[in-house]
């Protein structure tokens, strides 16, 4: 069995850890942090997981018990990770990060966008971004990894086989897109309160969102060169899910594609991949159709007007965050990628 232990146990995407590693065949979680849970059992504090840890308990983040571990996550807020990876790393701990702390190569833009000075950029260089769709083999050799944010992975995995093929202008990318709110985290925030987020919805960081610089490192590593993007995020009345619309302009000679051959670059792109599902012609994904899943759902359309319009769904608890975790472990430790990671979504 693979030990792996959880920092910040007690936050969304930690809960989302457990809930999915119950499940996984392999890996055994032997510790998971709370500075303000401490001494309390995780399935006392979780009735969803009672039957499924009956003895793990929250205790304080110490680098001794953590780097006992084959691997550890991180699922805490930003500049968490910076502190302890380094030495997890020299002890042959590997250390999966679902924050933002290792996702951005460019240290002075990461202090700009995160409002504190990089922790450990000595780290960057060997930091692995985790979008197995892009970089599955770095990832298998990986100690540390990157997890992409939650937009920039729906907004990605959308535009990838347009920038891959070159078809649309990529001067010009619109990324319209939807969030539920436990993509806010699960500490108390006056926005993300029932009567403040329900029935009703909102843009925000229109002019400026901390997911714009990492969704543009990442397309310009797919086409090889840098793109101009707007991204507008927005607070959606529903717990889990993020919809992204994607809007391209089709380049002059790619003018004559017609929605089958689009559909068809699509579908062979995504061939292999087990966590990508292209959608039949014509589709309109679902956000609960993800709900739960290590599924991004993808759907191509091809208006009259010259424009692509992809439309992207994930739950980001799990493709947007824990899953893809669980995803990258997998790759790291030689297993099958899919382990633990294969039921089907919730419906209704
Ligand atoms: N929610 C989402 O949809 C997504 C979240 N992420 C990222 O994953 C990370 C976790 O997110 P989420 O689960 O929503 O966050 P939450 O705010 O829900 O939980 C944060 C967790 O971190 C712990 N924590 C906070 N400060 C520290 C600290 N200084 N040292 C150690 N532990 C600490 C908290 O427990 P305690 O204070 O008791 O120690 C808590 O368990 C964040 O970086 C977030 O941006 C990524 C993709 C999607
Ligand atoms: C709805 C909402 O507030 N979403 C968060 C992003 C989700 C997230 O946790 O961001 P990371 O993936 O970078 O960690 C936000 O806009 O800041």
């Amino acid at each position: 069995m693979i030990k792996v232990g959880i920092v910040g146990g007690t936050g969304y995407t930690g809960v989302e850890l457990l809930r999915l590693l119950s499940q996984h065949p392999e890996v055994s979680v032997e510790a998971i942090t709370s500075r303000s849970e401490t001494g309390v059992k995780v399935c006392d504090m979780y009735p969803n997981l009672r039957g499924h840890y009956n003895t793990l308990t929250f205790s304080e983040p110490d680098a001794k018990m953590l780097g006992a571990m084959d691997a550890v996550f991180f699922a805490t807020p930003h500049g968490v990770a910076h502190a302890l990876a380094g030495e997890l790393l020299q002890n042959g701990t590997r250390v999966i990060d679902l924050s933002a702390d290792f996702r951005l190569r460019d240290v002075d833009e990461w202090s700009h966008w995160y409002n504190q000075p990089h922790g450990a950029p000595e780290l960057l260089n060997e930091a692995v971004y985790g979008l197995p769709e892009m970089h599955r083999e770095a990832i298998k050799r990986a100690r540390l990894i990157a997890v992409p944010g939650c937009y920039p992975t729906a907004v990605q995995l959308g535009y990838l086989p347009l920038l891959e093929a070159g078809l649309i202008d990529s001067t010009q990318l619109i990324a319209d897109c939807k969030s539920g709110v436990t993509g806010a985290g699960r500490g108390a925030k006056v926005p993300s309160l029932l009567a403040e987020a329900s029935e009703s919805m909102k843009a925000y960081g229109a002019s400026g969102h901390r997911h714009l610089p990492e969704i543009r490192q990442g397309l310009a590593d797919i086409q090889g060169s840098s793109v101009g993007l707007t991204f507008v995020p927005h607070l959606t009345p529903m717990i889990r899910g993020i919809h992204a619309t994607l809007y391209g302009k089709l380049k002059a000679e790619p003018q004559e594609l017609q929605a089958q051959e689009l559909q068809e670059l699509f579908e062979a792109r995504y061939a292999n991949e087990p966590f990508v599902d292209v959608m039949p012609t014509g589709s309109h994904p679902e956000t609960r159709s993800v709900k739960g899943i290590n599924t991004c759902r993808l759907a191509v359309h091809r208006p009259d007007n010259g424009n692509t319009v992809v439309l992207s769904v994930i739950d980001n608890l799990v493709k947007g965050a824990s899953g893809q975790a669980i995803q990258n472990l997998n790759l790291m430790f030689g297993l099958k990628e899919t382990l633990g990671l294969d039921a089907p979504a919730l419906m209704p």
